[in-house]
Order: C-alpha cells, then structure tokens, then sequence
C-alpha cells in the first residue's frame, strides 16, 4: 500500500470533530413554531449543506447559530446549540463575539455604500486595533481569500456598490472572512448570481473549507451534491435525513429525501 492510501485510510478511520451540536432545538416566531426538535452536528472544516422545500425552516436554523434572529422582538429560540463549550443560546453569552466568529453571508449581495477597502477594514476595526500597513495586508488576504483580489486591487477606493453582482458577493463573503471567524454561514449565496459568478463562489467553498467549518443553504441539488460533505434534509421544521452528502444523494435511508433530490416532491 503507498502513502498516499495509508494517509487516507487513516483519515477515514480520524472522528470528524464536531465545531457545533446542536439538540432538542426549536424555534418560534412568535406564537408560530418554525423548528421542531433539530439535532444535528455541524463538523469542523467540513461543508454541510441545508436543504428542502421553500418554508420548511433552513434559513431560520442558519440564523438561530449566531443568533442573529436576536435582533428581532418576539423571535426565540429554545433546546441547545453548544459551540466552544457553552450553550450559546442562554442569556449573558457574547453576542458580537459570537458574531464574529460565526459570520453569515446573505442571499442578496449587501455591501456597505463605502469603497471597497473600507468595507473589508469596517468589521475588523470592530474587534481588533491594526496599523494602516497591518490592515492593508489585512484586506488583502481576505480579498484574496476570496478570489477577488486581482479584480479589485486597483479599486479599493472604488465603492463596493459600483462592483457586479458577483463580485459584491464574493466581497461580502471577503469581509466574513476578514474578521477570522471559525464558521461561515452562506444563506442561498449565489442564487442572485450568474452561472459563472455562481461557479467561482462554489470553488470558493472548497477552498476556504481547509479553514472554515461552513454551513450553506442552497435550493441547487447540484451544488449541494458538489460543495458539500454533509447533507441535512429538512421539511416543515423538522431535520427529515442527515448524514454524509454521497449517501444522502446516492442512497438516502428515507422516501422522502429520495423524493425530494430527484425532484418528485409535491
Ligand atoms: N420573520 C418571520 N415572521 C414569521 N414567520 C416567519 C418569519 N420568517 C420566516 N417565517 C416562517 O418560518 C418558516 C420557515 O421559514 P424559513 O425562511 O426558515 O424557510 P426556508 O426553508 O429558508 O425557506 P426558503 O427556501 O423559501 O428561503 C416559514 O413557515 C416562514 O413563513
């Protein structure tokens, strides 16, 4: 046997260490109750994909893992979320920590009406104090990170506003990764973009897989088939199927999720 199979036969046999656990999970707006009992394990510099019909709650588990649902009266979540040890839903946790090292990119690109440097510099100045020549080499790396680097590296001053549809994305998902956060969250991040847009952010994934745990939520099968190590397969608030991405997509253990991924739902 080489090395190369040796080495893999031993990372086959290496538990994959869980970066967030998530049980007994439940979450309401309001009066109406949108998640019902979730558990699920989120592993570390793995991708795990969410999918399932319109409504069936992948947004509202994303958000419940920064709590960025917090931001809104009369939304609530209940059960545990355990990420560095602690239960980050109960009350007294850092929230703008948590943020930062659990960072989210949205469906719509959302610069900040600001150059493009300044977008990337905002975030960082919040938690960390860098000179004029550490952030510089700050921005960089994250643009780079991000496979924007040499689009944008004669317009920093530019705003972020006056970039393609594309290109703002992949600059929002440069300024998650600029305040070196543990986990990215990516809700349906390329479904405003073109085919070819959409491909450089799904090579993207891969690459800042070695480096990131990252949960994305995506109504493509395909990218969820091609970016993702981890599948979950959630219907009207409630986790149906979960498990590794090849077994979801090749054999799942339920009707449902067969249904589902060979498009016969409904
Ligand atoms: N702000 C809100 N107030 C009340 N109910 C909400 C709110 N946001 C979402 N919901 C409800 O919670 C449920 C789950 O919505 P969620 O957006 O998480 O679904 P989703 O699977 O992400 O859908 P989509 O694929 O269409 O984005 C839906 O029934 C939705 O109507």
């Amino acid at each position: 046997m080489n090395t190369q199979l040796i080495q893999e036969a031993a990372a086959a046999m290496t538990p994959k260490r869980k970066t967030i656990e998530i049980s007994g999970l439940n979450f309401f707006y309001g009066k109406t109750q949108s998640l019902t009992n979730v558990n699920l394990d989120i592993h570390e510099k793995q991708v795990t994909a969410f999918i399932g019909p319109s409504g069936c709650g992948k947004s509202t588990l994303l958000r419940t893992l920064n709590r960025m649902y917090d931001l809104y009266p009369g939304q609530r979540a209940e059960g545990s979320i355990i990420y560095r040890g602690k239960n980050i839903l109960e009350p007294g946790q850092d929230v703008n920590m948590l943020r930062a090292k659990v960072g989210m990119v949205f469906q719509k690109p959302t610069p900040f009406p600001m150059s493009v440097y300044d977008n990337i510099a905002f975030g960082v100045r919040l938690y960390e104090d860098l000179s004029k020549g550490e952030m510089d080499e700050r921005v960089e790396w994250a643009l780079k990170k991000a496979a924007l680097w040499t689009e944008v590296k004669d317009k920093l001053n530019k705003s972020g506003l006056s970039l393609s549809g594309g290109q703002q994305q992949r600059l929002c998902i440069a300024r998650g990764v600029a305040v070196r956060p543990d986990v990215l969250l990516l809700d349906e991040p390329t479904s405003a973009l073109d085919p070819i847009s959409t491909s450089k952010v799904e090579e993207l994934i891969s690459e800042l897989k070695q480096d990131y745990t990252i949960a994305i939520v995506t109504h493509n099968m395909q990218q969820a088939a091609r970016c993702s190590d981890y599948t979950a397969y959630m219907y009207l608030g409630e986790l149906v199927e979960f498990g590794e991405t090849d077994q979801i997509f090749m054999n799942p253990a339920r009707k449902e999720t067969q249904d589902y991924i060979t498009g016969r739902f409904g």
